[in-house]
C-alpha cells in the first residue's frame, strides 16, 4: 500500500465567526502532529508563538516542521502538493476556505482531486452563535453551507445565554439536520477530532516547542464530543457492515480503524476512514504478528454511544456465507487507482 494520504481539513465560516481563533488552538494543542496551514491571509496566524524558523515565498516554515502558506483557489493544489510532499514531514493540512472560495468548491475540489498525497478530512463550519441571526438575514447562503459541513462548531457561546444559545442551536440543527454540532468559546475544540497525535520520540532535552505546547494546557479542551471504540475478534459481515455505514447515525462525524471481512475480504486487513459522509477504503495485508481483529474509533456529538455499539454489534458475519454482493459495495470505496466512484456519496 503506498503512504498513508494526509488528511485536509477546511475551516470555514462567516466574517469574524472564529476561525483563525479555532485554527491558532489547534496549532497550539497540536500533540505533537506537523501541521500544514493554508491561508489567504496569515497575518493573523499565530506565527511568532511558532517560532518561525524561515520564510519561502508565500511559505512560511513554522516550528517542529508545520508550514503556513497564503494562496487563492487557483494555486490550492499546487500548494497541497508542496505540503503533502514526503519530505514536508506533514501529518494533517488546515485549510481556512473562507475568501480563498465557496466551501462547496472547495470540497469538490478536494475529492476530485488526483493528488495521491492528500485525501478530504473534512469541513468545518464555525458559527457565531452571537451574531448567526443578524448575519443569516443578510447572507442567505450561510444556510447551504451548513448543509455542506461535515461538523458545525458553535462558537462564541460565552457571548450569549443559555437560552438564546439553545435557539441558534435549534435553528442550525433545523438547517443542517445530521451535521454533528459542537458549541464552543474561542475554538477550543479537540484537535483529535480533526487529527491523530504524532507518536513521541524522545531524545535527550525537551525542545522549545515541547516547553511552548505545555505552556498551552491552561484553556481546557472542552467542547464535548464522544468517541466510541469497537473491537471485534469476529469477522464482520460487509453488507452489514455498509448498510450501517451508509445509514450511519447523525452526529457521527469520523469513522477511522480498520476490518476484519474474514474470507469475504480474502484475508486483507480493510483500513476505513469516514469524515461527514465522505467514506474511503484502503487494502493491506495484516500486520506480522497482529491479530485480526476490527479495531474502530468513531468519533462525533450527539449520538447515542450504546445504540452505535448495538447496531455494530449487529455488523458480526456469524457465519462464513459468501456475499460477493457486500464485498462489491465495500470495493467502491476502495482507495486503489482508477477508483473514481468511491466519492459518489458525498459528490
Ligand atoms: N468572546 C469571544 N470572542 C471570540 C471567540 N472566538 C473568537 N473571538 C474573537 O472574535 C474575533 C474574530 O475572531 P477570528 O478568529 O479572527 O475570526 P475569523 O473567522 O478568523 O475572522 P475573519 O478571518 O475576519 O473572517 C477576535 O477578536 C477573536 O478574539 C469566542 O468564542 N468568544
Amino acid at each position: 500500500m503506498a503512504r498513508q494520504r494526509i488528511p485536509v481539513v477546511l475551516v470555514a465560516g462567516f466574517l469574524g465567526s472564529g476561525k483563525t481563533t479555532m485554527l491558532n488552538h489547534l496549532l497550539a494543542n497540536r500533540q505533537g502532529a506537523r501541521v500544514g496551514v493554508v491561508v489567504n491571509d496569515f497575518g493573523r496566524v499565530n506565527i511568532d508563538a511558532l517560532a518561525v524558523s524561515g520564510q519561502v515565498d508565500t511559505m512560511v516554515s513554522l516550528g517542529n516542521g508545520c508550514l503556513c502558506c497564503a494562496v487563492d483557489a487557483s494555486g490550492l493544489d499546487a500548494m497541497l502538493g508542496k505540503l503533502a510532499d514526503a519530505e514536508a514531514g506533514i501529518d494533517v493540512i488546515v485549510v481556512e476556505a473562507s475568501g480563498i472560495a465557496e466551501p462547496r468548491d472547495l470540497v469538490r475540489l478536494m475529492i476530485a482531486s488526483d493528488n495521491p498525497g492528500i485525501r478530504y478530512g473534512g469541513l468545518a463550519e464555525v458559527v457565531d452563535a452571537a451574531e448567526f441571526a443578524a448575519t443569516r438575514e443578510r447572507h442567505p447562503e450561510l444556510a447551504d453551507h451548513l448543509r455542506v459541513a461535515d461538523l458545525v462548531v458553535l462558537n462564541k457561546a460565552d457571548r450569549v445565554t443559555a437560552g438564546e444559545l439553545a435557539k441558534t442551536r435549534g435553528t442550525v440543527e433545523e438547517l443542517a439536520p445530521g451535521v454533528p454540532l459542537l458549541v464552543t468559546d474561542h475554538g477550543c475544540v479537540d484537535p483529535e477530532l480533526f487529527f491523530d497525535p504524532r507518536p513521541r520520540e524522545r531524545f535527550g532535552q525537551l525542545s522549545f516547542d515541547d516547553l511552548r505546547e505545555h505552556e498551552d494546557h491552561s484553556r481546557h479542551l472542552h467542547a464535548a464530543y464522544e468517541s466510541v471504540t469497537f473491537t471485534a475478534e469476529q469477522p464482520l459481515s460487509p453488507r452489514r457492515f455498509l448498510d450501517f455505514l451508509e445509514q450511519r447515525p447523525a452526529g457521527l462525524y469520523r469513522v477511522k480503524g480498520h476490518l476484519d471481512l474474514g474470507p469475504n475480504g480474502i484475508r486483507s486487513r480493510f483500513g476505513l476512514h469516514t469524515v461527514g459522509g465522505f467514506v474511503e477504503f484502503d487494502r493491506s495485508a495484516w500486520p506480522a504478528g497482529r491479530p485480526r481483529r476490527t479495531e474502530l474509533v468513531l468519533i462525533g456529538a450527539g449520538f447515542d454511544a450504546a445504540d452505535l455499539t448495538r447496531r455494530l454489534e449487529a455488523c458480526l458475519a456469524g457465519d462464513s456465507t459468501p456475499d460477493e454482493r457486500g464485498m462489491l459495495r465495500i470495493l467502491r470505496y476502495l482507495d486503489e487507482p482508477d477508483d473514481g466512484a468511491r466519492h459518489a456519496e458525498q459528490a
